[in-house]
């Protein structure tokens, strides 16, 4: 229909896209078994909003997604972005790693236009299963005027959250996103109430482009905890990674025994990078260590999975950890 929006939707898996044994089935089932031709068939609501098609591009839980995928699927959405005949775009994904992915195309899709992307935390054949509504949503944003220009979004439990800031924080639950900063508006009956903006760098203020990114560097994550030994670190220095994530304890605190394994990491080349394995808050430069002194760069407040994505991004153009440490805290 002319008058509505055209939106394509990219399915990758996920439990959205899941099938359990029963109704009663709400964690037992398999991921990823539904192609993306049945789930908008199973809602014909879709067509009273939106022009919808489906491309199927990948059928996993997202949990095993590699870094191919990512440039695969990022690739399509900003080839996607470029055509005059498409308003807005949905990618279906599993809830584990969504985060992952919206943070990278937040990255590294150059577009006004609405992405939005949207799973589930129960199968379509479960009682009260929350994919139907999650999908109708996020076709309804990614075809509305009023979220161009908002970057990569996510919508689930009727909240519109930014792709950069939103996390898995609950499992199990239908309630399983949310950001620390808060989420940027509400979708009810298919109508956006906004009520912020992201004000950090993305899609086309951002300095990185998917269409010039053919490989990502390796990025490895050690976790601090209570006894944490150096097996990790050194691994992972000896690896060949380029960065090291270290998801320190509180603050971003490091433990006495193990700093100058991170400080041998570092004069052997690898990028140290201090994020904290605390969900909320953020890590400030020289508290707990002195970054400056060891060349070392802080997360600002992203975890280290999504401090993980922005590194391989940021190693794309720079190693200077000055540019790096600027590059997180403008993203
Ligand atoms: N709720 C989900 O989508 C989780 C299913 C699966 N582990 C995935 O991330 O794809």
């Amino acid at each position: 229909q002319q008058a509505l929006p055209n939106v394509v939707i990219l399915a990758t898996g996920g439990t959205i896209a899941g099938a359990g044994a029963s109704a009663v089935n709400s964690a037992t089932y398999a991921a990823a078994k539904v192609g993306v031709d049945k789930l908008i068939a199973g809602l014909p609501e879709l067509a009273k909003v939106a022009n919808v098609r489906g491309e199927q591009v990948f059928q996993v839980a997202s949990e095993s997604l590699t870094n191919d995928n990512l440039l695969t699927l990022a690739k399509r959405v900003s080839a996607l972005s470029k055509q005059s005949d498409v308003d807005g775009i949905v990618i279906t994904h599993g809830t584990d790693t969504l985060e992952e992915t919206a943070y990278f195309l937040t990255l590294t899709v150059h577009t006004n236009k609405p992405i939005v992307v949207v799973g589930s935390m129960r199968p379509g054949t479960a009682l009260s299963a929350d994919g139907a509504l999650n999908l109708y949503d996020a076709v309804n944003v990614a075809g509305s005027k009023d979220a161009v220009g908002k970057g990569v979004l996510v919508t689930m439990g009727d909240n519109i959250d930014s792709g950069r800031d939103v996390s898995k924080n609950v499992n199990i639950k239908t309630s399983a996103f949310s950001s620390q900063w808060g989420p940027l508006g509400m979708i009810v009956e298919g109508k956006n109430y906004w009520f912020r903006a992201p004000v950090k760098r993305h899609t086309m203020n951002s300095e990185f482009d998917i269409d010039s990114i053919n490989a990502l560097p390796p990025v490895e994550i050690a976790m601090g905890y209570e006894g944490v030994s150096s097996v990790a670190i050194d691994a992972i220095a000896k690896s060949g990674a380029k960065a090291l994530i270290h998801g320190g304890t509180g603050n971003g605190s490091v433990a006495d025994r193990i700093v100058p394994n991170l400080q041998k990491a570092r004069t052997d080349g690898v990028i140290v990078i201090r994020s904290s394995r605390v969900p909320d808050g953020f890590v400030i430069r020289n508290a707990e260590q002195p970054d400056d002194k060891y060349d070392w760069v802080v997360a600002h407040d992203l975890r280290p999975q999504k401090a993980r994505i922005l590194a391989m991004v940021a190693l794309t153009k720079t190693s200077n950890t000055k540019e790096l440490q600027r590059i997180f805290w403008e993203y």
